[in-house]
């Protein structure tokens, strides 16, 4: 049936159970017959949620969330009505059947209101999970805190303290307005005046501490995590790179790390701190008047209420404003990075706009949040005016009674504000806990992530003799999934040989030596190296033996040294210059101001490109690898350099060497050539043969090796 229909249905069974109950007939009583008229209304009331969510369910086959809350609601609105107005007034007076209308339209309205705004799909299961997985997130992160658990401790310890001290300072004000109202003695005064002075230090001193131990804490905390973030994203693979934007990266790096540390010690801070002084002033505010405190109690359920729709809107907005400020550093990053690109094709114009646009996305995501935070707090404010409004009114008449003194009642309001500040931060404070601990969820789906290509093997073999086979390789880049680069490829490069790979622009070189690095995992076949599957040998080991001159050559800032020396640890200046000799860097590294201790500046920025790609050849040349690469790094030397790195290179008699090229030169003089199209081996054999062959090595000969 359809909801209308089923809720039609309920109303009537309801009209039918309440004509039966007689709960359509005036209704007055006073406080002494009261509280047995407030347990029946509360029994009847469990009973017809019974009957009507039984009439629900079996009219629907199956539940509805919207009915269930109109029911719920429904049934709990009298008794609540009810009990409150008997416990406040201490007299009941009223038509039933009104309040049975009231409450029909109340409840009607609000689950009307409810089901527009969160719709049962989109707040069960993303309202659920985000909730779920938040609270999974916390836990992380309290574990991740463990070491600091000492000073977190110790927080704790002058937090409570802080709050004992605190909840006693309303107290003793109500104790010196009764005490002034009368004829008063100077001791009395006194000695609640030096209650109040000692409790106001001791608190003060206890909070002081308290923040400097947190603090500590957080500060403890944001460094280690970003150690270890750091640490899991430099073992990632080169795909996982070419998939996230490093502006995201640097953004988890350093807001969202100092994020997650201060929304966790701070919430659980406050959360504490509002627990303990929530209880201690509940039962000072009991003993004052349990009536007003009843009364004040009432407000908590509104409250949460509103603070659960603010959190699931704020939610969902906090984490559009953090993408989109990660958008606006990749487009920043992106032209800094750059500079000489963005300068050449006179695109600083577009690249400012490019960055402006992101940054007004932020602004409008902001502005969208700051508005439904203000709506919130204004909504909220006027909760607390009318709570603030019955609470005067009903004390003026229980001060009428004689049932409490006015020194009470300044006592008891003092106590209020701060009570309902309180409830409403256990309130709300779940829901920042939740708002903020989504900040560690990236944070902590990086620390987790395992490398998709794994660097756990543990072969390290005392003799290396260098052979490699690619066998039947199946590769396409996780970016593109669909496009397989390689297509059963395979190639043996024979120890002591080299082996060139020529072939049409975009035809499969460069992945070749990437999957030989290990950057990706094949999808199907696999690379030998000695017989043994790349994936068995230590990773360290594998890339001493294994070494490779890019397309780029990236250096680091630091001085020439410490460039060739890159991962090596210790290694002596000796070593450096007969590495440097063989890639031909020796002799302008010597001319250079500091000589090896030269500053190369932020990524080499401050050589040529020649110098950069020789100082990176004398990086690879000083692991003696067992198998080099060289990906096209003849193309930045010139005829000299080049003849220098070949004798260099033809110095080392066992060593496996792959070279993509572009110069016949450099071609020629390999054992063995294979020319690579469209991701397969279409031909292989020595310059000599190929030429003879007259084949494709022959076309592109002539098409491509100009310099010949
Ligand atoms: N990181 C990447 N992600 C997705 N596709 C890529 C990536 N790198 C290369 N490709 C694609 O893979 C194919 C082979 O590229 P590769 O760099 O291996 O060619 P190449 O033969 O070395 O070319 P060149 O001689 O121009 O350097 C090309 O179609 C290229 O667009």
């Amino acid at each position: 049936m359809h909801v209308v229909g089923v809720f039609i249905l309920a109303v009537c069974v309801d009209v039918i159970i309440c004509v039966v109950d007689h709960r359509f007939a005036y209704i007055k009583c006073d406080q002494a017959i009261s509280y047995t008229n407030v347990l029946r209304e509360w029994v009847a009331s469990g009973i017809r949620w019974l009957i009507l969510q039984g009439v629900i369910t079996f009219a629907r086959n199956g539940s509805s969330r919207v009915l269930q809350r109109w029911v719920t609601s429904h049934c709990l609105l009298g008794p609540i009505f009810f009990t409150g107005h008997i416990v406040m007034l201490g007299s009941f007076e009223l038509e039933k059947s009104c309040v049975w209308l009231l409450n029909l339209l109340a409840a009607a309205t609000a689950c009307l209101f409810w089901e527009m705004s969160w719709p049962d799909k989109s707040y069960q299961s993303n309202g659920e999970k985000r909730r779920q997985t938040a609270r999974a997130l916390f836990k992380r992160v309290i574990l991740l805190y463990r070491p600091d658990y000492i000073l977190l401790f110790g927080a704790f310890v002058f937090l409570s303290l802080a709050v004992l001290c605190e909840m006693f300072i309303p107290f003793y004000t109500g104790q010196v307005i009764d005490i002034l109202k009368s004829q008063y003695q100077w001791n009395d005064f006194l000695t609640a005046i030096l209650f109040m002075g000692f409790f106001s230090l001791g608190s003060s001193f206890s909070a002081g501490c308290r923040g400097g131990l947190f603090m500590c804490a957080i500060n403890s905390f944001t460094c280690r995590v970003r150690v270890k973030l750091f640490r899991s994203l430099v073992s990632q693979e080169i795909g996982f790179y070419e998939t996230t934007k490093t502006g995201d990266l640097s953004c988890r790096l350093s807001t969202d790390t100092n994020l997650m540390a201060r929304a966790v010690a701070l919430n659980v801070n406050v959360l504490l701190r509002t627990f303990i002084k929530t209880l201690g002033m509940l039962s000072l505010m009991v003993s004052l008047s349990w009536k007003l405190t009843v009364l004040m109690l009432m407000e908590t359920p509104i409250t949460g209420l509103l603070q659960n729709i603010y959190d699931t809107f704020y939610q969902k907005l906090v984490q559009e404003v953090q993408n989109s400020i990660a958008r606006a550093n990749d487009a920043a990053e992106e032209a800094v990075s750059g500079i000489r690109t963005v300068r050449g094709f006179r695109t600083e114009k577009s690249e400012s706009r490019r960055y402006d646009d992101r940054l007004m996305d932020t602004h409008n995501l902001k502005t969208k949040r700051d508005t439904v935070r203000a709506v919130y707090l204004l909504v909220r404010r006027l909760t607390e005016v009318g709570m603030k409004v019955a609470m005067l009114y009903y004390g003026r008449l229980i001060i009428q009674s004689g049932e409490m003194s006015t020194g009470n009642l300044v006592s008891f309001i003092l106590y209020q504000s701060d009570l309902a500040d309180n409830i409403r931060t256990l309130i709300y404070i779940f829901g920042d806990m939740l708002n903020s601990v989504s900040a560690a969820g990236k944070v902590i789906e990086y620390l987790d992530r395992k490398p998709e290509v794994s660097t756990e093997g543990t072969l390290q073999p005392d003799v290396l003799k260098g052979h490699v086979q690619f066998q039947n390789l199946t590769f396409s880049y996780p970016t593109r999934p669909d496009q397989k680069v390689l297509k059963d490829f395979s190639l043996e490069l024979k120890p002591g040989q080299m082996t060139a790979l020529v072939g049409s622009s975009g035809g499969g070189k460069t992945t070749c030596v990437g999957l030989l690095e290990r950057f990706y995992q094949a999808q199907e076949g696999e690379i030998l190296l000695d017989g043994q599957p790349l994936q068995n040998y230590q990773h360290k080991y594998l890339h001493m033996k294994v070494a490779m001159v890019g397309q780029e050559p990236v250096l680091f800032s630091g001085s020439v040294k410490d460039n060739i020396t890159y991962g090596l640890g210790e290694c002596s200046l000796q070593r450096v210059q007969e590495a440097a000799r063989k890639a031909n860097a020796h002799g302008f590294i010597s001319q250079l101001e500091k000589g090896y201790d030269t500053d190369v500046g932020e990524r080499g920025g401050l050589l040529s490109g020649g110098q950069k790609q020789r100082i990176a050849i004398a990086r690879a040349l000083i692991r003696e690898p067992q198998v080099l690469i060289l990906d096209e790094v003849t193309s930045c030397l010139d005829t000299e350099s080049e003849q220098m790195v070949q004798k260099a290179l033809a110095s080392c008699p066992n060593q496996t060497l792959l070279v993509v090229a572009h110069r016949l030169k450099t071609i020629e003089r390999a054992d063995q050539i294979v020319v690579i199209d469209n991701g397969t081996v279409i031909e292989k054999g020595t310059h000599k043969e190929l030429m003879e062959r007259q084949g494709s090595y022959y076309r592109l000969s002539e098409r491509l090796f100009t310099d010949s």
